[in-house]
């Protein structure tokens, strides 16, 4: 057996003085950031403090450079809080979300801006919108699709409705737990709340485990739970977030069908985001009613090697049979061979719509 080389104290003492020089760091690059804040105060009318392109930029160099013992995820993480107490500094940043307290979005607002940004619930998906649009927050996420269950239609339709332009995307691995009140037992689980989405994603687990138990449908994950914490005979289906915030316990953890089940919430705000070097791009796109349409908006895509990560058809809600396309590609809009590619679509289409460029999620 090989001696440690240091003792306990000594070690101790050597990370005593390792903070020492880490809370030096973290306050000058603290005072740097502030110093930012200056300068974009001093130029730009209205100054944008928050820089998801930048902030994407700082968080990839972190995980390149990193070697180790922390992996590169946990590293980014701590990042990511730095820099979110840094933005504090300049501007605290007011975020809304898709409530209530405990959602999977709120999860996702702090995974993307820290735990330093205000975060407010909203009850529904539109009225996360209105809060941006009318400038009560700086910032809204939302959710848009799901591996499992797909994409998340009222989203979608906000956009058709709406000048906001995305800002950023944030990607969140999903994990339902079952919960119940401390004094809970399993064998006394009569019912199970959820909202109908966790519903579909546990499905088998439920009918394997559970199959007795009645199911009842909420209007969230976070509700579910709200729920069981005076209900002795009752579970709920929902996440860490939702079990910490009411204080229950975990029957049985990880319960989804998918182990990578997992949901993509868009950022949405008022601002054009720089190229950050690896970007992606939404457009909904309106097409003409006549044969070939589809095949003539794909063509440019195809020829000018764009890699498109998803397509959806909507109801465009203007027209009997009009039918809308939401796209997202890899590429920013200024990049030169995305803007000859969006050129070519606009003249094809009947309307174009860039919902905006913005950095593919980091964390
Ligand atoms: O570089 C900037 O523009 C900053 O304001 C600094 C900083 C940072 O802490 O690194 C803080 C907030 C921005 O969203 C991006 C980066």
């Amino acid at each position: 057996m090989t001696e440690p080389t240091l003792s306990l104290e000594a070690l101790r003492q050597r990370i005593d003085a390792l903070d020492n020089d880490i809370l030096r760091l973290i306050s000058e690059r603290a005072a740097c950031a502030q110093q930012v804040a200056e300068i974009k105060a001093e130029h730009e009318p209205g100054a944008v403090f928050y820089r998801p392109e930048r902030e994407a930029q700082v968080l990839r160099r972190i995980m390149e450079l990193n070697q180790g013992p922390l992996d590169s995820e946990e590293m980014a993480r701590l990042f990511r809080e730095i820099m979110s107490a840094c933005l504090a500094l300049e501007q605290p940043v007011k975020v809304a979300y898709l409530g209530p307290e405990g959602t999977f979005t709120q999860q996702a607002a702090l995974k993307h801006f820290g735990e330093s940004a205000i975060s407010l619930p909203m009850a529904a998906i539109d009225e996360v919108f209105r809060e941006v649009e009318a400038g009560a927050v700086n910032y809204g996420v939302v959710p848009v699709e799901n591996s499992t269950e797909g994409v998340i239609n009222h989203t979608l339709d906000s956009f058709m409705d709406s000048g906001l332009r995305i800002c950023g995307e944030v990607v969140l691995r999903i994990h339902h737990h079952l919960l119940v009140a401390e004094t809970t037992r399993r064998d006394k689980v009569s019912r199970i709340y959820s909202h109908p989405q966790s519903f579909a994603q546990c499905r088998k687990w439920l009918d394997a485990h559970f199959p007795q138990a009645e199911r009842v449908p909420v209007s969230s994950n976070a509700e579910a739970a709200r729920l069981v914490k005076t209900e002795w005979h009752s579970a709920a289906i929902a996440g860490d977030m939702a079990a910490k915030l009411y204080g229950l316990a975990k029957l049985a953890e990880k319960i989804e069908d998918r182990p990578d089940n997992s949901t993509r919430f868009l950022i949405i705000g008022n601002q054009d985001v720089p190229i950050s070097g690896e970007d992606k791009t939404s457009l909904v796109v309106a097409m003409r009613n006549q044969p070939g349409a589809l095949h003539g908006l794909l063509e440019p895509f195809h020829r000018h090697q764009i890699d498109m990560t998803r397509l959806e058809t909507r109801p465009s809600r203007t027209g009997v049979w009009n039918y809308v396309f939401f796209i997202d590609f890899k590429g920013h809009r200024e990049e030169p061979r995305v803007a000859a590619m969006l050129e070519e679509v606009q003249l094809r289409a009947a309307e174009v719509k860039v919902l905006g460029s913005y950095p593919v999620g980091v964390l």
